[in-house]
């Protein structure tokens, strides 16, 4: 069949809107034809080509929602019309890691998936003649495209597809760091550094968790009214104030009888390996738990003296806030539909496939916090 796709045909350059050639599903894949996708800041960066697993050409974009419209030999699980919602971190619910009960990292297609192929080692994509590769397994910035049926959750129908095509990534990696990750108790102090897509979720799921101090840090002053909307009750912009930001933040989070200070609580959502170390050594000692959410691009390294984390701070990190998609996908979309968390205003731009390369510019100029393209 034929599908309309943005194409990355190299790193660094835009997105272009063309007509390729897909394969139908084989045996334990389905073909979905996606009705929305989000634009994550992953994107981007596999875009810019600081991805070490980044592969050209390629079809990015893994944060959508879309209807199954064919299913191949031996799928049981899901059938034509499904709503559904692709995952770039599968759940087989069969291989050791899905059943180690430790994590959400399904290791069942993870080696194919990284060199851009399907289990078999092949792609169902092509363009003129030539293999396009896959990307994260999901491939939504086109039409339609075909994904393995453990790496396809099925949601409520009634959910609209512009909307909860977010939980496909940002809206299950926020709320999930906070939740399954970092377990954060009713009354804690945290603090989030990065208001993007990502951070105002977890604004959100540390809300939901009953955190009751929540500091919001972000170096563009107009994420500050976006932070309260979700729930942030302090804002620090790091380039306005006096010195560093670790003794600011420890100073701020001093409570009755703390002689020292620090978050219970503190995430990166920036992808900058400096803020990764000052969201730590901000952390409280004796108890901080640190969690990188940010994907920094090859070669990046973090580092920080031992003696922070002898002295009790963990740090940490998540994939897809340690979702277990095709389990948790489904309850985070039903949360919504229930009004217990919110997704429509974080939604500022909705885009034509055409105009997908104006998301990337919006994201860059820190105008949007999530565009979605609707096919
Ligand atoms: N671990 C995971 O499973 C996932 C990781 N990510 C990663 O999370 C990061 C954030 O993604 P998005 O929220 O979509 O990006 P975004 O571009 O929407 O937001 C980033 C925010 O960080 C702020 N920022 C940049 N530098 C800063 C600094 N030095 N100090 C404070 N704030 C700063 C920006 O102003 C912006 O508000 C990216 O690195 C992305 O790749 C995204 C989804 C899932
Ligand atoms: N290919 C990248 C990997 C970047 C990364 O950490 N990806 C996250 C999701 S980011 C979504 O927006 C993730 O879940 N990784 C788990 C995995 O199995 O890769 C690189 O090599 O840097
Ligand atoms: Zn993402
Ligand atoms: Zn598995």
């Amino acid at each position: 069949m034929k599908t309309r796709a943005a194409v990355a045909f190299a790193a660094g350059k835009p997105l272009e809107i063309v007509e390729v050639d897909l394969e139908g599903p084989k045996a334990g894949e389905v073909l979905i034809e996606i009705k929305a996708t989000g634009i994550c800041h992953t994107d981007d960066f596999t875009l810019s080509g600081a991805d070490p697993e980044g592969l050209f050409p390629s079809i990015l974009g893994h944060e959508g929602a879309g209807v199954v419209v064919d299913v191949g030999p031996g799928v049981t699980s899901l059938k034509k019309g499904d709503h559904v919602i692709p995952l770039y971190t599968p759940e087989c619910r069969e291989c050791y890691s899905c059943r180690s009960g430790k994590t959400n990292l399904c290791t069942a297609i993870r080696a194919t998936q990284g060199q851009g192929l399907m289990p078999d080692g092949t792609s169902r994509f092509s363009f003129e003649g030539k293999p396009i590769f896959h990307y994260m397994g999901c491939s939504t910035f086109s039409n339609y495209t075909v994904l393995p049926e453990i790496a396809v959750a099925k949601i409520d129908a009634s959910a609209a597809f512009d909307k909860v095509c977010y939980v496909g990534c940002g809206v299950t990696t926020g709320i999930g760091a906070v939740i399954n990750t970092a377990k954060v108790e009713i009354g804690s102090t945290a603090v989030v550094f990065g208001l993007g897509g990502i951070g105002l979720n977890v604004i959100q799921g540390l809300r939901i968790a009953g955190a009751d101090m929540i500091i919001g840090v972000d170096i563009n002053n107009a994420k500050k009214e976006w932070g309260e909307r979700f729930g942030m009750t302090h804002f620090v912009n790091p380039t306005e104030i006096d010195g560093d930001v670790v003794p600011y933040i420890v100073n701020m989070t001093k409570r009755r009888g703390d002689l020292i200070g620090g978050a219970d609580y503190t995430f990166d959502c920036t992808g900058n390996t400096t803020v990764m170390r000052q969201a730590l050594e901000c952390s409280h000692r004796g108890w901080g738990k640190s969690v990188v959410i940010g994907v920094a691009g090859a070669g990046k390294e973090i580092s920080t003296r031992p003696f922070q984390l002898v002295t009790g701070r963990t740090w940490m990190g998540t994939a897809f806030g340690g979702a277990k998609g095709r389990t948790d996908v489904p309850k985070i979309v039903d949360w919504y539909l229930d009004g217990k968390i919110e997704i429509d205003p974080m939604i500022t731009h909705t885009l034509r496939l055409e105009d997908i390369n104006k998301g990337f510019d919006m994201m860059h100029s820190g105008e949007s916090i999530r565009s979605v393209v609707v096919y």
